[in-house]
């Protein structure tokens, strides 16, 4: 068995991922048993996602995102952790599950194990996923960073390719399709320059219909939810703070993202971070309303509300008027931490699948995997023409 926090390190300027149990958002398969709780105990730290840093554990957190160690090749340990032993036809299986005698259930799950932990590759079982979409009302979420532009050292300059445009474009002609992005609406918007879309910004807290009328339900230019709109004062009074002691750490960048702030460290040397750990929390022992989460080398500033990127999905799915129905089919797809509380949201609706976008093995509550953005752009585009073939 593979050994997770040998892989705990990520973070070349590139890519991401985590985890999860493929076909378990197809079907109603039975809870997890002893042996997989015991193990889910043991990466919670890791599946906790955008839970909050815990006091002592700022500096391993951040160090447990940098690759000071050789990563592991994109080879045997990445196939290990997406290949399943019944990789080769896993839909049928999964599809005729719940077809089976209830006694015949325990039977069948116990043969699956192995496969429970491992992430396939949603390009190489796309059959699987287009059956088990089969008659179900697709819906796009589609992180930002890391899924839909490459990791780069400079935020403001992660652009994405108009090849990925055109691909994200072909998805929002076919399906509602939203952005998710822990980047300030305003900013992703601009980088992904698509006003057919729902953009959540913020992490969610930033939640906007498309500028464009489309065949879908939006109302144009709605601005749909903001619940932590009460925060902005502080938050930009914490920018500020931050902004001005970040001065003295080379390369220590603070990005204002509206409702949330953004400390970034990709750019600093290793023996600075606890020092910008510190002041980091030391300014935010003033502000007891707003909590400290982690994301690809950055430090992420937030209110202290319950609401993240899967409660944002779950709201866009109401708002299009899909709450609590069984034939909409949810597909989210992203990289970071912070896209696990969406992964969460799929997992638990037993809905539709999460897709982590990583080059090395990960805890995750997604489902399937992807290596890179490339091969997002090519899922993508695998999926728009498969809807126009059923179509025409
Ligand atoms: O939810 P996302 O769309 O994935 O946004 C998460 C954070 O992404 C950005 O930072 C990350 O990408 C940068 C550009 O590639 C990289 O330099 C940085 O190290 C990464 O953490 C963005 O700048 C943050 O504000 C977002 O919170």
């Amino acid at each position: 068995m593979m050994n997770h926090a040998a892989f705990a390190a990520e973070d070349a300027v590139t890519a991401v991922a985590a985890p999860a149990q493929p076909g378990r958002h197809f079907v109603s398969l039975p809870p997890r048993r002893a042996r997989d709780c015991r193990k889910a105990s043991l990466s919670r730290m890791d599946l906790a996602t955008s839970a909050v840093l815990m006091a002592g554990s700022l500096l391993d957190s951040m160090k447990a995102s940098s690759p000071r160690h050789a990563m592991s090749p994109a080879g045997a340990d990445h196939e290990e952790w997406i290949v399943s032993f019944f990789h080769m036809h896993p839909w049928l299986l999964l599809a005729f599950f719940p077809t089976l005698p209830p006694s015949l259930q325990p039977i069948i799950e116990e043969s699956l194990p192995e496969s429970q932990e491992k992430h396939p590759s949603a390009l190489e079982w796309f059959e699987g996923v287009l059956a088990a979409a089969e008659g179900k009302q697709i819906v796009m979420f589609l992180d930002y960073d890391g899924t839909l532009s490459p990791i780069v050292e400079d935020p403001d300059r992660a652009v994405m390719t108009e090849e990925m445009r055109d691909a994200v474009r072909g998805v929002a002609q076919h399906f509602p399709t939203a952005i998710v992005s822990g980047r300030c609406r305003d900013k992703v918007f601009n980088f992904v320059k698509l006003e057919e879309l729902y953009y959540a910004g913020s992490h969610g807290m930033d939640i906007k219909g498309p500028t464009k009328v489309s065949n879908h339900k939006a109302k144009a230019d709605e601005v749909l939810c903001q619940p932590a709109t009460e925060f902005l004062p502080v938050i930009q009074e914490v920018y500020e703070t931050l902004t001005a002691k970040m001065e003295s750490i080379p390369g220590a960048m603070v990005e204002n993202n509206k409702f949330c702030l953004s400390v970034h460290f990709r750019c600093v040397e290793e023996a600075e971070w606890d020092a910008l750990g510190r002041e980091v929390k030391a300014v935010l022992e003033d502000y007891p309303k707003l909590c400290l989460t982690k994301g690809r080398k950055v430090l992420e500033i937030r209110p202290f509300i319950k609401w993240n990127k899967g409660n944002a999905l779950k709201f866009l799915l109401k708002s299009l008027g899909y709450a609590g129905r069984g034939d909409v089919f949810p597909i989210y797809i992203g990289d970071d931490r912070t896209d696990e509380d969406a992964f969460k949201v799929l997992r638990n609706m037993g809905q539709g699948i999460g897709i982590l976008v990583t080059k090395f093995p990960k805890d995750t509550s997604a489902s399937y995997s992807l290596r890179e953005p490339a091969e997002v752009k090519e899922f993508m585009r695998k999926l728009v023409k498969s809807n126009g073939i059923k179509k025409g």
